[in-house]
């Protein structure tokens, strides 16, 4: 039934006009999946390695499709992502590349459910799951790595966490996003968009929580629900060694610092989200801010534990963070993607699935959010490359996919 037949890899762009790697699989009864690799630019220190796109074609052609071709049912994907390991030969994916393995793994998962004749997400879930749908944080204030003379702070997230459905959820954003735009004109504060379509003004960290506040407020009360707003710090951008601290466009701020002023933010803006406080090495400062605020935030790792199931247990070992980030081609495989959350979810982490900065039109991050019951999915507000997930997440919970 899905014994895969045929494997086509080809170069695309991305959303910031990189190439990447784009994957069909084919199968004996004719299933079809497609798969693209996103890129990242904040990128952890710990993350599976991504090839130039084809480089990882020609060595995913070589070492992975002989392995794959006519060897593994789509349908099966411990069998398709162990094969990928397997032409790989590293830990890192070094070897073909994690981007073409994540293509490669995502296309073979649509490809699987195409032959099932059921949406994605239900393949990856079950039946059992499915029924819950992530709340979508909205990228609308960002700097850091993803726009220059902007925030130090990378993300300014909007939660829509009061929202009835994910349709509203997915228009209050937008509406916070266009109602940041407005009280940017209104401070004379023009602003481009950073890569992941978030406004990028030149403004201080502290004028962009205040514009935040300001714009997730009157939207609330436009919509009638709850809006809150959380962050990606992006620590170990901001973290420098010889500084001894974290460095910030008005001074350093040492550990025990950024410590009390994440958690003050926390407290004075009632933040529901924050990502990266704290270095991606540091899993001691981050079981301290934890223990402070995790009992009325979400502690994100993102490059502390790279979807990674070793550093995630390191993680839980040390009672670092409340949740873990999962980004498929962090770590190269689904089935690796998927082992983080089950290990997360065991150890009462929340998983947060998320997009990267250089992002495709692929779907499959929406339908493994709803596949998983991901509390939230972090996969930006405006942009093509953004909507193409947020518009499934609208048809997923329409039963329209
Ligand atoms: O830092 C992050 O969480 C991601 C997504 O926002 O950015 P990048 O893909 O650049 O790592
Ligand atoms: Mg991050």
């Amino acid at each position: 039934m899905t014994l895969i037949t045929d494997i086509r890899l080809r170069r695309v762009l991305d959303s910031r006009g990189n190439a990447t790697v784009e994957a069909d699989v084919l199968t004996e009864s004719g299933g079809f999946g497609r798969g693209k690799a996103p890129s990242g630019a904040s990128t952890g220190e710990y993350e599976a390695i991504e090839l130039p796109a084809n480089e990882a074609i020609a060595k995913a052609r070589e070492e992975a499709l002989p392995r794959l071709i006519g060897e593994v049912h789509a349908g099966n994907q411990r069998d398709v992502d162990a094969a990928l390991h397997a032409a790989d030969g590293t830990d890192d994916f070094s070897g073909i590349g994690a981007n073409s393995a994540v293509a490669i793994s995502m296309a073979a998962a649509k490809a699987g459910a195409d032959v099932l004749g059921a949406p994605l997400y239900q393949h990856l879930g079950g039946t059992f799951r499915g029924n819950e749908y992530p709340t979508p944080l909205g990228n609308i204030i960002g700097g850091g790595e993803h726009a220059a003379d902007a925030t130090n702070i990378q993300e300014f997230l909007a939660a829509p966490v009061g929202a009835p459905s994910v349709e509203e959820a997915v228009f209050a954003n937008a509406a916070v996003h266009q109602e940041v735009y407005d009280i940017l004109a209104d401070r004379d504060l023009p602003a481009g968009k950073g890569d992941e379509g978030a406004w990028a003004p030149s403004v201080s960290d502290d004028e962009a929580f205040e514009i935040m506040d300001e714009a997730v407020e009157t939207v609330a009360d436009d919509f009638g629900f709850a809006i809150s707003f959380g962050l990606d710090v992006a620590g170990a951008e901001l973290y420098d060694d010889e500084a001894d601290g974290y460095v910030y466009d008005d001074g350093v701020k040492s550990t025990e610092e950024q410590i009390e002023y994440i958690a003050g933010k926390v407290e004075e803006y009632d933040l529901v989200y924050v990502e990266d406080p704290l270095d991606e090495n540091d899993y001691e400062a981050f079981a301290d801010l934890t223990a402070q605020v995790g009992d009325q935030t979400l502690v994100c790792g993102d490059d502390l534990f790279v979807t990674n199931v070793e550093r995630l247990q390191a993680g839980i070992n040390a009672d670092a963070g409340n949740s873990i980030l999962i980004k498929p081609n962090q770590i190269g495989t689904l089935t690796d993607a998927v082992d983080a959350i089950e290990l997360a979810t065991a150890s009462g982490y929340e998983s947060v699935v998320s997009h990267r900065s250089g992002e495709t039109e692929d779907t499959t991050i929406a339908h493994l959010a709803v596949a998983t019951d991901a509390p939230f999915i972090k996969t930006g507000a405006v942009g093509g490359e953004r909507t193409a997930k947020l518009n499934e997440l609208i048809r997923i919970e329409d039963n329209a996919v």
